[in-house]
């Protein structure tokens, strides 16, 4: 799905700043990470925020692309590999943060890559919950999710102005 036929789910920084730190919160009662993954792009910002939270300064990314096709998602594409320092440690305690889950195929290449850490979303959605293991709010399928850092302030045409 794109985002012009789906439901709005706009996120502003102060709630994305919120929610990331409710997933530093979970995260740190389940603890033993010393390292983080970052999805690019939508990772960094939350990776950034659980890192400070929990103490963790060993921040690595893994860089892909994902290729869409008459609105369906098409391959996910690796740019970058993970780095030899996060392949050197044991995977249970590396971290890897995604801003969110929606398909599951973003998740589904990555995990193949780091099969025993610990994958954490923002927010997750139905279809891409199983391959998540912590998140902090689920949307329906049929939401999507605007960052802050993709949209602005603009008008808005009244909820009546839709039509039934
Ligand atoms: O579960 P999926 O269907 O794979 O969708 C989730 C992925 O989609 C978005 O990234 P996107 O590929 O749009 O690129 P970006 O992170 O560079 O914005 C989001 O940041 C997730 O990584
Ligand atoms: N910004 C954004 N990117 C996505 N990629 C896949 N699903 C979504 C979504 O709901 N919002
Ligand atoms: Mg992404």
């Amino acid at each position: 799905m794109t985002p012009t036929d789906q439901k709005a789910f706009p996120v502003s920084w102060d709630a994305f700043h919120r929610d990331a730190r409710a997933l530093a919160w979970r995260l740190s009662s389940i603890g033993g990470f010393s390292a983080i993954v970052a999805v690019t792009r939508g990772g960094l910002v939350p990776a950034g925020v659980v890192a400070r939270e929990l103490g963790i300064r060993v921040i690595d990314t893994i860089c892909v692309a994902s290729y869409h096709e008459e609105n369906q998602r098409g391959d996910v594409v690796v740019l970058k590999p993970l780095s030899e320092t996060i392949l050197a440690r044991p995977s249970e305690e590396v971290l890897v943060i995604d801003d969110l889950v929606d398909t599951g195929a973003t998740a589904k290449v990555v995990r193949a890559l780091l099969p025993k850490a610990h994958f954490a979303t923002v927010y997750a959605k139905p279809q891409g919950r199983p391959m998540v293991d912590t998140f902090v709010t689920e949307v329906s399928q049929d939401t999507w999710i605007f960052f802050p850092w993709d949209t602005g302030l603009s008008f808005q045409a009244p909820i009546s102005a839709h039509g039934a």
